[in-house]
């Protein structure tokens, strides 16, 4: 297992209340708005619950910058390309079994905003529930542009190349493997050498947190201190910097005169941060039976209803299988969540073939699915000694509303018409 060390430039912990300064004197001390800023800053809040949400779960930071937030033009609308948004009504929802070959890398020029595709979603931004859920193939650094989303936060699954998130708040290297969360409002530019891609899920609804652990006790599965936030970085630059938004569903575009990444200090608890999924304290049985996915969850959206996730964010890491008299991998099922599910890297334990890495699979409400004929076949006659499954990360987002795909997704080539024939071999079972 290689994973970071923690890493300089990065805050460690989830949800702490950080302070960071790029420049000292940069953060106020004892108020957050003094008269007059020491060095002529602007303090801006920036608010990520209503005010009066409960302290366990307000979440607000205090930016010193540049120059205020304000200080831009009108929004105009902006190239919508294959960004879709919920409402997500572009097409009718399917029941069907879906998977997807990888999104192919761009072959022109092509930034993060200008490569987001989306394959689909439920809920409204409008409404504060529900998810979209988008792929994107990108192969150049945005430049003098940033984008942010106002209709949720961010959580970015990297799957190919080094990826920078320079957002308003720091720096957030990133490499497959590794997750990146950007909160609702903050503004970003992706760099990378090269080709990159990679998932978004952009959550309309409560702002992921880690999971409550129950009787598996105070530790375990994403450990807090694992969480890596960045220190504050700007940049001071005078020349005109296009900001680019998703808003109400649609693309908007302005021009700011500088860059928007100017936040000299800031401190609070609303902030982007990275994990590194190798650090993850993987739980399994260690007698019989598979156990429910859920025992992978890395972060959770909740909904109002209890144990009833706006979206789960879990994983299949590498991990021992011991379980004795059971059929190892997963089970076949049918769920009333939704399942969305990439790959970052390798083979994925209930697929033996057609799930590649940068592709994707959607099990919908009720839709049954599991393994596939060589997947069981292969399970029904291992000889179950511990076996390690390495090298491979695959994921889902799990939501409480069916994910209705969008006419893109729905009319890909990259879409595998004949995926329902990965289960119509089965041989019945034997009564007689
Ligand atoms: O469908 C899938 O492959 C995801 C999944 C994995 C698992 O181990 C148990 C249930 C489940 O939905
Ligand atoms: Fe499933």
């Amino acid at each position: 297992m290689t994973t970071r060390a923690n890493a300089p430039g990065y805050l460690p912990g989830f949800g702490n209340h950080f302070s960071t300064e790029a420049v000292e004197g940069a953060l106020p001390e004892g108020r957050n708005s003094p008269q007059r800023h020491r060095l002529g800053l602007y303090a801006e809040q920036l608010s990520g619950t209503a005010f009066t949400a409960p302290r366990s779960e307000n979440r607000r930071s205090w930016l010193y910058r540049l120059r205020p937030s304000a200080q831009h033009p009108a929004y105009q609308p902006f190239a919508q390309g294959k960004v879709r948004s919920g409402p997500f009504v572009d097409a009718p929802p399917s029941p069907n079994r879906m998977r997807w070959d990888p999104l192919p890398m761009p072959s022109e020029p092509t930034d993060w905003v200008e490569g987001l595709v989306t394959y689909g979603g439920n809920g409204d931004p409008d409404a504060a529930g529900g998810i979209g859920i988008h792929l994107y193939a990108a192969n150049r650094s945005m430049i003098d542009r940033v984008f942010y989303c106002a209709d949720g936060e961010l959580l970015i699954v990297p799957q190919a190349g080094q990826q920078v998130f320079v957002t308003e708040m720091g720096r957030l290297d990133a490499r497959p493997g590794e997750i990146v969360v950007i909160p609702r409002g903050v503004r970003f530019r992706v760099e990378c050498e090269g080709e990159i891609r990679g998932y978004v899920c952009e959550n309309y609804g409560a702002i992921f947190r880690i999971p409550d652990l129950g009787p598996i006790g105070a530790n375990g599965l994403a450990n807090p201190r694992d969480f890596e936030t960045p220190t504050a970085w700007f940049e001071d630059l005078d020349r005109p910097t296009e900001c680019v938004q998703k808003f109400g569903g649609r693309l908007w575009t302005t021009t700011f005169a500088h860059s928007p990444l100017d936040v000299v200090g800031w401190h609070g608890n609303l902030a982007p941060y990275r994990y590194d999924t190798a650090k993850f304290n993987t739980m399994g049985t260690v007698s019989f039976d598979h156990p429910d996915p859920s025992i992978f969850t890395v972060l959770t959206s909740p909904s109002e209803t209890a144990g009833t996730a706006n979206c789960d964010f879990v994983i299949f890491p590498p991990r021992w299988m011991v379980a004795e008299d059971t059929f190892r991998p997963p089970w076949f099922h049918r769920n009333v969540m939704s399942e969305f599910m990439g790959l970052v890297f390798g083979e994925y334990d209930a697929k033996e073939g057609g799930f590649a890495p940068g592709g994707a699979s959607l099990h919908n409400c009720m839709s049954g699915h599991g393994p596939d004929q060589a997947s069981y076949d292969k399970a029904v006659k291992a000889d179950l000694k511990p076996v390690k499954i390495e090298n491979t990360l695959a994921f889902m987002f799990e939501s409480r509303m069916p994910i209705r795909t969008t006419e893109w997704a729905q009319t890909s080539p990259t879409m595998q018409l004949d995926y329902d024939d990965v289960w119509t071999g089965f041989e019945k079972g034997r009564i007689g």
